[in-house]
């Protein structure tokens, strides 16, 4: 049956993508008039998989920053669970590279801040990506980039064990050591997989095409790479982990600092627990309480209405629009 919940809040339109365990639909929540992506999992297709969702909405609460796609609620049904997430209309960095052959270094330069910034920030919250790839990060209204995990891969960074190399990571993109099964650090091979995508930004092709030349790591560099990128390349696709450069080197890395001369800001500036203001007032007025009982349910990050309404307001203000929620008949 359908979720009341969902259809209360939100209107839902056409699929814009779909995969492994997941769906996604475009949205528009209604209050703020903003679109929305919304990840609909039938909870059938997931079996005894369930608890990788419940651990991929625990991951989502706690990572909030400026490259991580935005979780704005979580509605939960006996057979489906929705999650409301932050809508890109830029589409994803595989589209965008196909779209241009491949991308200047200068370009890249830009692009690659942003995901060793995301990356940064997601080891430092405990979690390893392990499904990084061009089809896991969208291009937001700004043209800036947002990291998802559409696969459900993410998990806490100490993870060992093999069973994720089955759900996750795409061949062309999973390190070495995970081909070869062996235990393996998931920030290590979440570097190898920056590599692989670094090589697809500036090459706009895979530098692998099978697990034999992964696992003796060997490539060709086009012609056109700088040697400054060529060195960064083999410095990420190594395929001794403890030989590969990491994530906090590659922060003020030289290749990285090139003509940006200050190194990646990795800090989260959408802190949770400040509370704005001027989206109190305007959900407070619309909901009929006080601004001190407003402020109190906003804080306790449900992550339901009251959370999705608040977020979205706040992306609105810091987009410069009204902040105004539409009132309902
Ligand atoms: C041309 O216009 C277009 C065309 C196409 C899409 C869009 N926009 C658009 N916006 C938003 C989405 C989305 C956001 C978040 C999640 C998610 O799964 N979050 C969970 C998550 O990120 N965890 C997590 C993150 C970091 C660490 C740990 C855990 C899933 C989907 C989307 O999807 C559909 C795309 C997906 C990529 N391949 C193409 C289809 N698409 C726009």
């Amino acid at each position: 049956f359908r979720a009341e919940e969902l259809y209360k809040y939100y209107k839902v339109y056409e699929t814009i993508g779909s995969g492994g365990f997941a769906k996604v639909k475009l949205g528009r929540h209604i209050l703020t008039g903003e679109k929305v992506a919304i990840k609909i999992i039938n909870k059938k297709d997931l079996g005894d998989d369930l608890p990788l969702v419940k651990l991929e909405i625990e991951a989502m609460k706690n990572l909030s920053h400026q490259h991580i796609c935005r979780l704005y609620q979580v509605i939960e049904t006996s057979t489906q669970i929705f999650m409301v997430l932050e809508h890109c209309p830029g589409g994803d960095l595989f589209d965008y590279i196909i779209a241009k052959a491949r991308l200047s270094e200068e370009e890249t330069r830009v692009f690659f801040r942003q995901i060793v910034s995301a990356m940064a920030y997601v080891h430092s919250q405990g979690y390893a990506h392990r499904d990084l790839k061009p089809e896991n990060i969208l291009i937001d209204e700004d043209h800036n980039l947002k990291l998802i995990d559409f696969g459900l891969c993410a998990k806490p960074k100490g993870g060992l064990g093999y069973e994720l190399m089955t759900c996750c990571g795409s061949p062309a993109y999973v390190a070495p050591e995970l081909i070869q099964g062996r235990a393996y650090i998931g920030s290590e091979a979440d570097v190898w997989s920056m590599g692989v995508l670094l090589f697809a930004l500036l090459c706009g092709d895979l530098p692998f095409d099978d697990d034999l030349k992964i696992t003796r790591g060997k490539y060709d560099n086009p012609h056109w790479l700088s040697p400054g990128s060529v060195l960064l390349l083999n410095q990420m696709m190594q395929v001794d982990p403890k030989r590969r450069v990491t994530v906090k080197q590659l922060l003020d890395h030289p290749w990285v600092m090139k003509d940006h001369n200050s190194p990646v800001e990795w800090d989260s500036r959408q802190l949770l627990g400040h509370i704005d203001e001027d989206c109190i007032t305007e959900m407070a007025v619309n909901m009929k309480r006080s601004r001190e009982s407003t402020t109190a349910l906003v804080r306790e990050w449900r992550f339901d209405h009251t959370t999705a309404t608040y977020l979205l307001l706040l992306s609105k203000k810091q987009r410069g629009k009204p902040v105004r929620l539409c009132p309902q008949p």
